[in-house]
């Protein structure tokens, strides 16, 4: 190393970023230098200071302090100090003293910073195009944005998450069955959405009870962190700084809808502020009708209105009755659902589609087709007579089933509500436990039925669904329920069971006495507890030590939460509405369930709550299945259903009613299965695609693959790395490391895994995968800096001469564009490898990336310079032969990126265009949105241009 003397010049390896040093002084084997571009200053022993001496040679471009242009025509030493002779822009020369020299240089060219003297280590050099590589392939492939989420590959929802993720603006209404894990959908469409850039702004709408468990869902699984915004907090932010909006101060914003609901003002702001997606949950609350909207429904509206992007989840669509399931679609397109009754109408024309979907997907379907050719001219009449004929054609052969594939995808796009409306049920799937009814039939209390009889007869639809309104301060002594839940948990002291009754002073009075008087290990969750303590209560049930054996809860805990760690669910009362009871179930009859749920309905016996759990069994047999007719059978036989609560028990007419009820059960589900249901079945999971999916995740994740690769990283970063366990690591902060901090590590360190199947049962484990922040953001200070983007090293390789020299550069294909249109995937291949020699000749086929790696030594960094020093000449050459090159791939890739455009989006824009002349639920936005992106893609596609990324200097020895 050069002697240091004030007023040189140097430049930090480390941080190239501080700009251009300046020895200030020396002293005791120290040297200082300030870095004036940055105002910052550093102290190195002058022996191994990481920096390097930077001399610029005649013929460079500089600037001086003043920022003037200039060129240097000669330059002189004085005992180590360079004063330079330089030329501006009008030919007047001037001297230049180093010290005077622009300090806010950046050698952002790999060759600048080579010639600066920065020459990166070699294992750098390769981690950099390695980088490359894989940012590329994780950019392209087909799980991008669903591979980071902590979640089970569970086809179903990746299906639907890989179909509405990829659209512009997405606005769907998922309706999975109760349990099946819309949460995790609307978390990945959001994940995939934040991820490649399409949002930035999210804020879901979410009830009350459920806010906390968002909250948890998001972070823990899809690592984001939601602000929740309440009255108190915006009101702390409006003290705090006078004026602002508080829905603007967090890109992602969860919040309540009745605290929405309750305040015009807040709801204004949060118009105001901008989102690029809304997801709301538990949308069956928005209630309306032709005649009215209820105040949630004309907030969400407002919002629904103003936002691009829109989810709302729904586990019963129809709990509301069709006006409501209506409402909701209007939400998310109010130009597509503007009629009520059309809808209505539409809703019994999928029958036929149906039917053709069921010939078509037959097993015999060869021979139904030879059979019964007017299926064909039943397809022509909905795809065209066109594609009919085709399948004619293909009778005969082998190909006849993708044929078949082929127009069955066909008619669900044309003519499926799949657009807009996901949902799949278990009966779809398999792995679900089977749910086991227990019905306890008890003798009312004797004052109930007898002495006091008059209080019966009096009683209400509500007193009589819930007797201890009837016994009022008695009940709890009274209440043969009570004695039999005291007796059952305590002959099952080793379950857990959740409890739920419909009022929450009931839940609340329950969970006093088993608790006080019956030193049961209880909680409670009610809706007049605050949420912290609701969220404190659920935690005591769910912890799995010292925790709580039971759980009661009013009606409010039968919604969104989790709970299927339990498998037992007593129903202290049954609700009227069958959809209700569903969300009672769905608790714990969710995935995550290892058992058989075991509902346990402890009733009076001929009472009203009798004759509602035989209609429930055995009318809708909705306790041991979901039933997605009960809503519609409910209000069917209401009128019936209601005197028989009231009537003295009369055995013949319950029996008609439940005979009934049942009949017009079979046929509705027939009809279902038949009609919408069966298409919305197929249009929400196709299983085939979804298995494809899942396997790319697969091969995409794997994480062997990532995990050599970051131990790599670690390694140069100065992260620290330790063995935890056999499939989990412990990282932290190393003394070296190269930056302050990076994304996604505390300071504190983390334990982390790669292992899906590990993260998914140990929730204190980062999950590291391709999208971690901690995996992206190191990748993008790798590529986005010039991290290893210079290197110098040795071969031998027989036929090349000792000392002859070769250049190694890799190009990217540069092309500036924001994000959201996310360009990369359009892009053919990135990288670009030109080896060249000092006569220019291309030697890039016969020098493989490979085959150099394999022979590659190691130089040291002061030969490494020494060598660049002295054949800066030939480098500058050999980076004009390879820019010459690289200029002459640019056509090609461009035209293979035009291509790519072309067939990705030009196809799906004619795709949607036909679409959009059948199926009304073809937003013309989208494919406005299309042609945009379309347009704007090759227009920046115009101006790209092949960037070097890095240089390796080559040397035979
Ligand atoms: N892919 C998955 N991997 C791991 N856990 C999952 C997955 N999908 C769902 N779960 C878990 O299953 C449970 C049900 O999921 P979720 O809450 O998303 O269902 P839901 O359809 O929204 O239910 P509800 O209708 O009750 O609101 C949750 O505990 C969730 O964490």
């Amino acid at each position: 190393m050069s002697e240091f003397i004030p007023g040189q010049r140097w430049i930090s390896n480390t941080e190239s970023s501080l700009g251009l040093g300046l020895v200030t002084s020396i002293s005791n084997r120290r040297v200082e230098i300030l870095f004036p571009a940055v105002g910052e200053e550093r102290t190195y022993a002058d022996d191994n200071a990481p920096l390097s001496r930077v001399i610029y040679p005649v013929g460079e471009h500089v600037r001086n302090a003043s920022g003037l242009k200039l060129k240097i025509t000669a330059f002189q030493e004085l005992n180590g100090y360079i004063v330079y002779q330089a030329e501006d822009e009008t030919g007047e020369l001037s001297v230049l003293e180093e010290k005077d020299l622009d300090s806010s240089v950046h050698f952002s060219k790999p060759h600048d910073r080579l010639f600066a003297g920065q020459v990166d280590k070699l294992s750098r050099f390769q981690l950099r195009v390695e980088t490359l590589k894989h940012q590329f392939t994780h950019l392209q492939s087909e799980s991008y944005g669903l591979l980071g989420p902590r979640v089970q590959l569970l086809p179903h929802q990746l299906y639907i998450a890989h179909q509405v993720a990829r659209r512009y603006a997405p606005r769907v209404l998922l309706a999975d069955e109760v349990g099946l894990g819309k949460t995790i959908e609307a978390g990945l469409v959001l994940h995939q959405q934040l991820v490649s850039g399409k949002v930035s702004r999210a804020l879901i709408v979410v009830p009350d009870s459920l806010i906390h468990q968002w909250l948890i869902e998001m972070l823990r699984r899809f690592n984001l962190r939601f602000t929740i915004l309440d009255e108190l907090r915006c009101e702390a932010l409006e003290l705090s700084d006078e004026g602002v909006n508080p829905f603007e101060t967090a890109q992602l914003v969860l919040c309540n809808l009745s605290f929405l609901k309750s305040s015009p003002e807040r709801l204004v702001q949060a118009l105001d502020a901008g989102w690029d997606m809304l997801v709301v949950d538990e949308a069956h609350h928005l209630v309306w009708s032709e005649e009215e909207s209820s105040p949630e429904y004309i907030c969400i509206e407002a919002l629904a209105r103003e936002v691009k992007g829109l989810l709302l989840l729904t586990a019963t669509p129809e709990q509301l009755g069709v006006d409501s399931h209506f409402a909701r679609l209007r939400l998310l397109d109010p130009d597509r659902y503007y009629s009520l009754a059309q809808f209505r109408d539409e809703e019994t024309g999928y029958q036929p589609v149906s039917k053709l979907v069921e010939q078509l997907l037959a097993e015999d379907a060869r021979e139904q087709l030879k059979d019964a050719p007017e299926i064909f001219s039943q397809l022509g009449s909905y795809l065209g007579e066109e594609v009919a004929h085709e399948l004619q054609q293909e009778l005969e052969n082998d190909s006849l089933d993708q044929a078949i594939t082929d127009a069955v995808d066909s008619l669900l796009d044309h003519h499926g509500t799949g657009r807009v409306l996901f949902r799949n049920t278990r009966d779809g799937m398999t792995g679900f436990p089977q749910r086991v009814l227990h019905s306890y039939p008890l003798p009312g209390p004797d004052f109930y039925l007898e002495s006091e009889q008059q209080l019966l007869d009096q009683a209400d639809l509500e007193e009589r669904l819930h007797p201890e309104l009837i016994l009022a301060d008695r009940w709890l002594e009274a209440d043969p329920r009570v004695e039999w839940l005291v007796d059952w948990l305590k002959d099952n002291r080793d379950l857990k069971a959740l409890v739920i009754c419909a009022n929450a002073a009931t839940a609340k009075s329950l969970e006093e006495h088993l608790r006080l008087y019956e030193g049961v290990r209880s909680a409670v969750f009610h809706e007049g507890m605050t949420l912290v303590n609701r969220d404190r209560a659920a935690a005591y049930f769910a912890d799995e030590d010292e925790s709580a054996q039971v759980l009661i809860c009013s009606e409010i805990g039968s919604e969104g939460r989790n709970f299927q760690f339990a498998s037992d669910l007593v129903l202290f009362d049954l609700p009227l509405n069958p959809d209700l009871l569903e969300q009672r179930i769905g608790r714990l009859d969710r995935i995550g369930q290892r058992n058989d749920v075991q509902i346990h309905v402890p009733h009076y016996e001929f009472s009203a709550q009798a004759v509602l759990l035989d209609w429930f069994h055995r009318g809708l047999n909705c306790f041991e299945r979901a039933c997605p007719v009960g809503q519609v059978l409910f209000d069917q036989f209401l009128e019936e259903l209601i005197p028989a609560l009231f009537e003295e028990f009369d055995e013949v007419h319950v029996e008609e009613l439940i005979t009934a009820t049942r009949k017009e059960a079979d046929r509705l589900l027939d009809e279902l299965q038949q009609g919408r249901d069966r298409l919305l079945e197929l249009n929400s999971c196709n299983p085939a695609k979804a298995d494809l999916i899942a396997e790319s995740m697969e091969v995409t994740g794997n994480s062997i693959e990532l995990s050599r690769y970051m131990e790599k990283m670690f390694d140069q970063f100065g992260v620290e790395q330790q063995v935890h366990g056999s499939n989990s690591i412990i990282l932290s902060p190393g003394d070296h490391m190269h930056y302050d901090s990076l994304p996604g590590l505390p300071a504190e360190g983390m334990t982390a895994t790669y292992s899906r199947t590990l993260a998914l049962g140990r929730e204190d484990m980062q999950f590291l995968t391709w999208e971690h922040p901690l995996v992206m953001g190191t990748m993008d200070i790798v590529t986005e800096g010039d991290f290893g983007n210079t290197a110098v090293c040795s071969i031998k390789l027989p036929p090349l001469k000792p000392g002859t020299l070769l250049l190694e550069s890799i190009y990217t294909l540069h092309c500036a564009a924001p994000k959201k249109i996310q360009i990369q995937r359009y892009l053919p291949q990135t990288l670009s490898r030109i080896v060249v020699d000092t006569n220019g000749t291309d030697l890039s086929a016969i020098l493989t990336e490979a085959h150099i790696n394999n022979l590659a030594e190691r130089v040291g960094r002061r030969q490494s310079v020494e060598i660049v020093k002295h054949t800066r000449s030939e480098i500058s050459s050999m980076v004009d032969r390879v820019e010459a090159i690289a200029e002459t791939q640019l056509p090609a890739m461009l035209s293979e990126a035009q291509q790519k455009v072309q067939t990705l989006l030009g196809v799906e824009q004619d795709r949607l265009k036909a679409l959009a002349q059948v199926n009304p639920n073809i937003r013309q936005e989208e494919i406005d949105y299309l042609a945009q992106t379309r347009s704007d893609l090759e227009q920046y596609l115009e101006s790209a241009t092949m960037k070097l990324d890095a240089v390796r200097v080559i040397i035979a020895t």
